[in-house]
């Protein structure tokens, strides 16, 4: 299927006995996706703008070159959707890039936070706060302590000229730092919601502070709009496809958690954003799908079992990892038959993997549990720009198809007021 894409995807595994159902809800994404295709045309979802956009990125290109030219480190405050794509898309880092070493610290955690910034050379470091609203407690409590060593140790200006903030225009708690501060500050779009803003500057522009291409995620973005919007078949959609099936499953099969069983580490962190996705997402008035990630082979000696013997509650897709993750450094046919290990010979662990992903896959395919496996073609950036288009409108379909609203999180507010309220008790 669409081989216009860096990946290919088998959904036989997973359609036994909600052909019919699945058939029906898959003709339904055809007006939704005709509906994407109008707010392509007329901006409304400005997400689907930006696979085709260049001229952002060129104004992110001075800030780019000054600080991988003069920093040691670039701190990434932010969390959720202001920092889960940016950490997906540094996992394509080159090894051998030259650029500032990148933190993501996104937690709270007293003692992880404290650890990392206590290792940082304020003269070296440079601070890109990331918030959409601006007013996210945990950002803005890292920052404030952050400014507050920086100012100690190298004084305000000097403070100031290392701090960049993203936010969506408006009165913010991280707008008046910078105004406070002077600081350069680029527009988060209100419009570009946050689990659904990797392809902004929100994740671009770590990106390419480490280096990593961010023209060609966006192209591969691009790649699967263009034949999303291309007028095909649904069936020949893989973001359709999943939507539906999905939904078939959730609706008639109790399913209702959805695994991503990677085989490819450098996704582990592309697993992480696809939670928030997903979870946010469609997890409303009682509706929902509990994204889980696995990592293969890991999980196989911890989770696997569940997922071949437990309820049959799960859809699990096999991510299986590309060809050209097989390095020549292979187990010699003298070492295998000495040990008694003979179907080692000749073998690399990129060998040991994808036999291991292809195994899962059949395995679970054999004991009837709902799966979808997918190859993958390279991981590299066309590759994760495709991959995260496609999860961001196959969750569009599937909110379609449940009647939700993909776009809002109301629930989380309750516990933010609370916090806030505990906070200023206990001051
Ligand atoms: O970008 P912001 O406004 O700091 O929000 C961070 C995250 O918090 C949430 O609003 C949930 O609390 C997410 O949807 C969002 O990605």
């Amino acid at each position: 299927m669409a081989k216009t894409l860096p990946f290919s995807i088998d959904f036989s595994g997973c359609l036994a006995d909600t052909g019919a159902e699945c058939g029906a809800l898959l003709d339904q994404t055809r007006s939704a996706l005709a509906r994407l295709r109008g707010c392509q045309a007329d901006g409304t979802l400005p997400l689907l703008r930006l696979p085709a956009a260049r001229d952002d990125l060129a104004a992110l290109e001075p800030l780019v070159l000054r600080w991988r030219d003069e920093a040691s480190d670039v701190l990434v405050l932010g969390i959720g959707g202001s920092s889960l794509g940016a950490q997906a898309l540094l996992e394509l880092r080159d090894p051998e890039d030259r650029g500032p070493r990148i933190h993501t610290p996104d937690n709270v955690d007293p003692v992880s936070f404290r650890r990392l910034v206590d290792g940082l050379d304020w003269a070296g470091t440079r601070v890109l706060a990331v918030s959409k609203s601006g007013g996210t407690v945990e950002t803005v409590a890292q920052l404030l302590l952050v400014l507050d060593r920086m100012e100690a140790s190298l004084g305000r200006d000097a403070t100031a000229a290392r701090l960049v903030v993203v936010a969506e225009p408006g009165n913010s708690p991280l707008r008046r730092i910078a105004n406070d501060y002077g600081v350069e500050t680029f527009d988060h779009d209100p419009n570009v919601g946050g689990r659904f803003s990797v392809l902004s500057l929100v994740g671009l522009l770590p990106a390419m502070l480490g280096g990593v291409d961010a023209v060609a995620i966006r192209e591969g973005a691009a790649a699967v709009l263009d034949q999303a919007f291309a007028g095909s078949d649904p069936a020949e959609i893989p973001a359709a496809m999943g939507a539906a099936a999905t939904a078939a499953l959730m609706q008639h099969k109790g399913v209702s958690q959805a695994v991503q069983f990677g085989y490819v580490d450098r996704l582990a962190r592309f697993g992480e954003w696809w939670r928030q996705l997903v979870g946010e997402s469609l997890g409303k008035q009682g509706i929902g799908l509990a994204p889980v990630f696995a990592r293969g082979a890991t999980d196989q000696h911890s989770q696997l079992q569940l997922y071949l013997d437990g309820p049959r509650d799960k859809l699990v897709t096999v991510i299986e990892p590309p060809a050209e993750q097989q390095p020549a450094w292979r187990i010699t046919p003298e070492a295998a038959t000495r040990y008694g290990v003979p179907y080692l010979a000749g073998r690399s662990l990129g060998d040991l993997i994808a036999a291991e992903a292809r195994a899962t896959a059949e395995s679970l395919i054999a004991e009837g549990r709902p799966t979808i496996r997918m190859k993958l073609d390279a991981v590299d950036g066309r590759t994760i720009g495709a991959l995260m288009m496609t999860a961001m409108i196959e969750t569009i379909l599937l909110a379609d198809l449940l009647a939700v609203d993909p776009f809002d999180q109301p629930a989380v507010e309750k516990g933010k007021i609370l916090t806030r309220e505990y906070l200023a008790a206990a001051g």
